[in-house]
């Protein structure tokens, strides 16, 4: 079997479409358009790429971007005050902070403090408990963009063996509590996972993002499976890949993303549907 290839460019531009009618509706009818506020800290040249695409992707949407672009020394209190200011501005309808932070900062302290109801990225401990208790309200966006790639194939998850490989906060835990209430039987992995290749072997849906590049084998994919590959690693040649094993992984999966035009851009398409999603709700 050679896959269908789950196109990330076309999916995530017919999404900021919609964002944009959103937008657009409100804007006629005499409402403000959402403010999102973007913060860097650093000049991390990845950070720098994802900031620069979600601006630009606002100014697709119709979203006004406020950018907040800080030194490397910027000071935690600083950084605290900029999103209490935030939080406490009506004008104000997402907040971001971009991950990773210099070393010196405490990303935990700083997610908890943005306003659960700005919190467009779906980072807050508020906004994770209840995608946990099946009552989500802002979703993590990489997560929320996977299952919007999902849909697309029109593959039925309920009571699909999903295997997510990485448990981290941003991608592999949340990817496993949205396939979890998509009724997906889920198994997480991580680097002390033994028999990692038998248990990609039984997956109907593999999800990697753990940022080895090639590091899921393309033989090890089931025949027909989906293989959505969350890994964004850059060569030392500059070429971008994966962390799945993409030509040979493509011969056996139903449907595949390719990296890049794969999941990234579905974050920062997901980023503008929170950011309408958290306008419309707080302001109406
Ligand atoms: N505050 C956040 N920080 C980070 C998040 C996040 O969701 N919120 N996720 C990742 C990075 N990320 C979003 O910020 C992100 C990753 C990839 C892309 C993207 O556009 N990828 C392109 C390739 C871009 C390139 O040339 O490097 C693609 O895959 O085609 C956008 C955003 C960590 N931090
Ligand atoms: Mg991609």
């Amino acid at each position: 079997m050679t896959a269908q290839i789950l196109d990330g460019k076309a999916i995530s531009q017919e999404l900021i479409a919609g964002v944009r009618a959103r937008v657009d509706a409100r804007v006629a009818a005499g409402k403000p358009a959402p403010q999102l506020a973007v913060i860097l800290v650093g000049s991390d040249p990845a950070s720098q790429v994802y900031v620069g695409n979600k601006k630009r992707q606002c100014e697709n949407a119709g979203i006004r971007s406020l950018a907040f672009d800080l030194p490397a020394e910027t000071s935690e209190q600083e950084l605290l005050d900029l999103v209490a200011k935030l939080n406490a501005d009506e004008d104000v309808d997402g907040i971001l902070v971009q991950l990773p932070l210099p070393k010196h900062l405490d990303g935990d302290k700083i997610i908890e403090l943005i306003d659960p109801n700005k919190d467009v990225d779906g980072f807050h401990p508020y906004n994770i408990g209840r995608l946990t208790l099946k009552m989500p309200l802002l979703r993590p966006c990489t997560p929320r963009g996977v299952m919007t790639l999902l849909e697309k194939t029109g593959i039925d998850l309920v009571g699909k063996d999903a295997v997510v490989i990485g448990a981290s906060n941003i991608v592999g835990r949340p990817q496993a509590l949205e396939l979890l209430l998509a009724r997906a039987t889920v198994t997480v992995c991580h680097s002390k996972t033994k028999d990692l290749a038998d248990k990609v072997r039984g997956a109907d849906v593999v999800v990697a993002g753990v940022g080895i590049p090639n590091f899921v084998k393309g033989e090890w994919i089931k025949e027909g499976a989906v293989v959505i590959d969350v890994g964004i690693n850059r060569l030392e040649s500059g070429k971008l890949c994966g962390d799945v094993e993409f030509d040979t992984a493509k011969e056996r999966a139903s449907w595949i993303t390719p990296v890049p035009g794969g999941v990234g851009l579905m974050t920062v398409a997901t980023l503008m549907q929170n950011t309408i999603d958290a306008c419309e709700k707080r302001r109406g």
